[in-house]
């Protein structure tokens, strides 16, 4: 059998919503059918997620709710209507809606996770009475009718090893196909909570490893997985096979295709991963695998970009004589519950390097009073122009030239790197420039990797 997950943009209306179940019906070993909330129906509209999370910032603020929870229930009500379903479908979905605004939460994380949930919650319900509309043997299911249990703090839970096992346990009866809702579980308090953003990815991958399904399908709204985002190359070169390795970097450093920590739950028992598009699912996609041959790929496989950190320099003469400086730099940021990226290092210098989603802005002056006050540092200073390209590749280690023909290109087009980071994986190699030059520095590599394929067949 198989896991197939369909992204916001995958169902954003009801057209797009008709396309997800003729594929899904299209093959009848697609049981098990993940869904987000609806997304974008276009580059200037808002996902539906984005709009539970203006929701709960009313909620929190006391402020009146009707004008956001009605734009959220007409996105409903367009594919409902779409589909000529009965009136009581998006009732129901209005009412289950009220219900969870005006509940009580342990405290406001879980308000936002609870809140932000019902994306996926309400599209599974509606898909089910759309599928059963339609005649087909659909059922609603929860996470918590398949006992997927989470820890951890809402937007970052990890799953529960025990899940995988009720998954297991859970009862498909011949022929039907369950609708599941992704991104969000219950903590074993029975609390709503939700995977990072993006995490229908994940809640697919799980069910994939719960379920030991031969393939996990992962549907969106590109053909295939890019050596570089389509946003900043026009039509580059498609990914055929990537390694789990790859794909986990790749993600992590700005691929938002797949979401990176969905990668894990099939590593240890190998399921492979179909990227296809919701449009063109004739199209093969992309396929992530556990190994492949280096020798019958490109040198380079990706080019990931985030432009989303900031650095923190600290210069101060002798630190690195100092035993256990390091350490109590990284208490401070440990107080405030800051996760750092990198952190390259000199005798007398140091960068931290931060993902801005980690560092709202009135813990930045708390930051620098602390450090002062702690490490005493000769200079201290913000870069707000960090970004950070990850160059990957299964057989990266194996060239020696690599380095010194990105240099050499950046050399000539007078792109200065602000940091390199090779070894630590042997599988990429992280440069970190200026964030006005990263783009054209992602396309001169681009263009290097096209030159230098280095392959016998193309992957
Ligand atoms: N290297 C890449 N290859 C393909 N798509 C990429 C890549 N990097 C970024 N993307 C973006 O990822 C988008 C798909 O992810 P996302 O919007 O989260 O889809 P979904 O709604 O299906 O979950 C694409 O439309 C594309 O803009
Ligand atoms: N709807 C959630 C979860 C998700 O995975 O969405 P999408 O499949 O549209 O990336 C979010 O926006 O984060």
């Amino acid at each position: 059998m198989k896991v197939i997950k369909f992204g916001g943009t995958s169902l954003a209306t009801g057209a797009q919503v008709q396309r997800a179940i003729a594929i899904v019906t299209a093959d009848a070993d697609r049981r098990v059918m993940v869904v987000s909330a609806p997304g974008k129906r276009q580059s200037d509209d808002v996902k539906v997620t984005d709009l539970l999370q203006q929701l709960a910032d009313r909620v929190v603020d006391g402020l009146s709710t009707q004008p956001i929870a009605a734009q959220i229930i007409a996105r409903y009500q367009e594919i409902a209507t779409y589909f000529g379903l009965p009136a009581e479908t998006v009732d129901y979905l209005q009412k289950h809606l009220d219900l969870i605004i005006q509940r009580v939460y342990p405290d406001i994380h879980y308000l936002y996770a609870a809140l932000m949930a019902q994306g996926e919650f309400m599209n599974a319900k509606l898909i089910s009475a759309v599928m059963q509309h339609l005649g087909l043997p659909a059922r609603f299911v929860s996470p918590r009718d398949l006992g997927l249990i989470v820890d951890g703090q809402p937007q970052a839970v990890r799953i529960r090893e025990e899940s995988y096992a009720h998954i297991a346990d859970f009862q498909l009866t011949p022929d039907e196909i369950i609708i599941v809702p992704g991104f969000f579980a219950y903590d074993q308090q029975g609390q709503i909570t939700t995977f990072a953003r993006g995490g229908s990815d994940i809640t697919g991958s799980i069910l994939a490893r719960g379920f030991h399904a031969d393939l996990y399908e992962n549907f969106t709204d590109v053909s295939c997985v890019y050596a570089v985002d389509p946003k900043i190359v026009a039509h580059p070169r498609a990914i055929n096979t990537l390694t789990y390795r790859e794909m986990r970097e790749l993600a992590y450093s700005g691929f938002s295709v797949f979401n990176h920590e969905a990668i894990l739950p099939v590593i240890d028992v190998g399921i492979q991963v179909n990227i296809k598009n919701t449009n063109d699912p004739t199209a093969p996609g992309t396929l992530i695998v556990p190994d492949k041959d280096i020798n019958h790929h490109h040198r380079i496989t990706g080019i990931a970009l985030n432009k989303n950190y900031i650095g923190l320099y600290l210069h101060r003469y002798l630190m690195n004589t100092e035993v256990g400086f390091t350490f109590r730099l990284l208490k401070i940021l440990r107080k405030y519950s800051i996760s750092y990226e990198y952190l390259p290092s000199g005798i007398d210098d140091l960068t931290i390097v931060i993902n801005k989603d980690q560092l709202p802005g009135h813990l930045k002056e708390r930051l620098l009073t602390d450090l002062k006050a702690e490490v005493h540092p000769d200079q201290l200073r913000w870069f707000d122009d960090f970004a950070v390209l990850m160059i990957v590749g299964e057989g990266l280690y194996l060239h020696a030239d690599l380095l010194a023909i990105i240099m050499t290109k950046f050399s000539e087009k007078n792109i200065i790197p602000l940091m390199i980071n090779q070894g630590a994986s042997r599988i990429s190699l992280m440069i970190g420039v200026h964030a006005e030059q990263a783009e054209e520095a992602v396309r001169a590599i681009y263009t290097l990797s096209e030159q230098h394929q280095d392959v016998t067949t193309k992957d």
